[in-house]
């Protein structure tokens, strides 16, 4: 047995040597890379995206396709440092979703800025505080996330990725015990994402809104009896005890962030393209905006609406649609709809979440 091991691990030891030089020599092209782009992007999410869909493509395990995933975002994103540091801002403070979904897209080589709000985020980018920033955009089980959405209308930002993180809430706490509990603080959220299982297990605790997930566990961390429901992230964070994990009802729960930036990305293979359109006002006005699509042979993959904010009962219309904005049939549809629509902005086309 002990000599089983041993042999195991010389073998292993052999293939993280093999390993090590070739993460090396993959990283001296990468600042070959950097020297070529001179002072044009370092981030290129087309290019980042294929990478990862290839390696998927190609795995024939026992890895995951999301464990391959995980190993090459991390290999990109210390190769990408080597070029020009990354900083992100997104939706604090440290120990929020936006946070960890930070580091899913980007990896641990990134430098997070955490603001205090969607506007801020917007700001810190517009102003070059960072050159990227990462938003919430929909939740699988609380809908849209209207702010994001107002922002992307106004802003010059565009649009550069997206980011579908599976949201996996946590009670934690100083207690080590669920019986201690008397008072659980959370995000409205994430209270609602966690109803069935918090009226099973703690249907005497009072509970106490926060103003994040993150705040939910610092306040929580301060008291005795006193628990919160946050992702695993916070628990760390605030050096709190996890009593519970998964506790959301649904266990698809997904939450959609955007990438906005500078940036106008190219074309992957595989993208979509989100925009925002209204209609004018007269009868059939939605229907005819929505056949351009239809005529071309494009796929809307979403469709919500907000109102306008410029007159009532007036509305904008975002939409998502499959393809780049330089395909030709995107391009096409696009065109016709230019004709019709009283209003169109195109707020970027983008590769597909890997
Ligand atoms: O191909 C590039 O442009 C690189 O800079 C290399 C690399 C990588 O590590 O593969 C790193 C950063 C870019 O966002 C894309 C890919």
């Amino acid at each position: 047995m002990a000599d089983e091991l041993k042999k195991f691990r010389e073998q292993i030891d052999r293939i993280d040597d093999e390993l090590l030089r070739l993460f090396n020599q993959r990283a001296a092209l990468a600042q070959q890379i950097g020297h070529v782009k001179g002072n044009g992007a370092v981030l290129r999410p087309e290019r980042e995206a294929q990478v990862l869909q290839r390696m998927v493509q190609s795995n024939l395990g026992p890895l995951s396709g999301q464990g391959v995933t995980q190993l090459f975002t991390e290999v990109m994103s210390q190769c990408r440092a080597l070029e020009a540091p990354l900083r992100v801002a997104y939706l604090g403070p440290h120990g929020t979703f936006s946070e960890a979904a930070v580091f899913q897209r980007f990896g641990q080589a990134t430098d997070g800025l955490p603001t205090e709000s969607i506007d801020a985020v917007f700001a810190a980018v517009e102003n070059g505080a960072a050159n990227y920033g990462l938003v919430p955009v929909e939740n699988s089980t609380e809908g849209a996330v209207g702010r994001t959405l107002d922002l992307l209308l106004n802003s010059n930002l565009m649009i550069c990725g997206e980011v579908m993180l599976q949201v996996h809430q946590c009670v934690m706490s100083n207690e080590n015990d669920l019986s201690l509990i008397r008072k659980v603080y959370s995000h409205p959220q994430s209270f609602g994402q966690c109803q069935g299982w918090l009226n099973a297990h703690l249907p005497h605790a009072e509970r106490i809104t926060a103003s994040s997930n993150a705040d939910a566990a610092r306040l929580a961390a301060e008291e005795s009896f006193a628990a919160a429901v946050a992702g695993e992230q916070a628990a760390e964070h605030f050096k709190l005890k996890v009593l519970a994990r998964n506790i959301e009802d649904d266990a698809r729960n997904t939450t959609r962030f955007l990438v906005v930036g500078k940036q106008e990305v190219a074309p992957s293979g595989r993208d979509k393209t989100s925009l925002a359109m209204s209609a004018v006002n007269r009868p059939g006005a939605m229907h005819d905006l929505l056949a351009p699509f239809a005529n071309n042979g494009v796929s809307m993959t979403k469709l919500e609406s907000r109102p306008s904010r410029t007159g009532l009962w007036e509305y904008v219309f975002y939409v998502d649609i499959e393809g780049h904005q330089s395909d030709a049939k995107v391009a096409t549809a696009l065109a016709q709809l230019k004709q019709i629509a009283a209003f169109v902005k195109v707020l970027g086309s983008y590769p597909v979440a890997v």
